[in-house]
């Protein structure tokens, strides 16, 4: 099962790669997780890769543009992006998105939102048939500032969270992850989400919310690994 997620993976990437990228791409985002990995090494196949600059979403990302020998620019340099690539926790046929399984969020999005063209590469697991909520049941990734979980968390129940959780290290730390931004994460399940935009512009006026994981309106093409090997597209209509 893992090589077969791993290969749906890589046909996704690679594939998303070379039908989008402009042929005179200058600045290019590389989002965060295990499957945007094979964008970036595609990226580094490329002979042209000396002629654009890659713009991180967090600290994996930026490790994947320095091993790739891609050359790393940053957000702050590059505001206006040609292309981002980026994995999905969850996609409905929309192109709206779960994100932030990684607690990559923040980053991410601001990526995303200055690119021309934002891209998903996920597999087959991420498919949702209709709604977000119905594939990534560990409930939306919502990023805040530390000292607001208390309170965020009150607030998310009043806006209809049956569970809302600050993310723990698990084994890997004693206590809650630390972003890239030095936040906090709250998982907050909403269950079966209809209206993504609405739901995202209720918890983003809490005050302590920096972000969610839900990203509406910003993806042009999704490509999706399949379990048989080939791979399937969904466009922005
Ligand atoms: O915070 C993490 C990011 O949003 C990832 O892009 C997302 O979790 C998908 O990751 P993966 O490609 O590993 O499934």
């Amino acid at each position: 099962m893992s090589n077969l997620i791993e290969s749906a993976k890589k046909a996704a990437a690679y594939r998303a790669v070379d039908e989008n990228l402009p042929d005179h791409a200058k600045v290019i985002g590389i989002g965060s997780g295990s499957t945007v990995v094979f964008a970036a090494e595609r990226l580094g196949q490329l002979s042209n890769k000396d002629l654009f600059v890659c713009i991180p979403t967090g600290f994996q990302s930026r490790q994947l543009i320095i091993d790739n020998g891609l050359h790393l620019g940053t957000i702050e340099q590059y505001p206006k992006v040609d292309i981002a690539f980026d994995g999905a926790d969850e996609v409905d046929p929309k192109l709206n998105l779960i994100k932030g399984g990684g607690a990559c969020l923040f980053q991410e999005k601001l990526v995303a939102q200055a690119a021309k063209t934002f891209v998903v590469v996920a597999d087959f697991r991420k498919k949702s048939p209709d709604y977000l909520g119905v594939l990534w049941r560990r409930g939306v990734p919502i990023e805040i500032v530390p000292n607001s979980y208390a309170k965020v968390t009150l607030d998310l129940k009043e806006l209809g969270a049956d569970t809302v959780i600050l993310r723990q290290g698990g084994t890997a730390k004693a206590g809650p992850v630390i972003t890239d931004n030095n936040n906090f994460i709250i998982d907050a399940d909403f269950g079966l989400i209809e209206d993504p935009v609405e739901l995202h512009a209720k918890i983003k006026a809490l005050v302590g919310v920096v972000d969610t994981g839900l990203f509406t309106k910003m993806t042009a093409k999704a490509y999706f690994g399949e379990e048989d090997g080939e791979v399937s597209v969904w466009e922005a209509k």
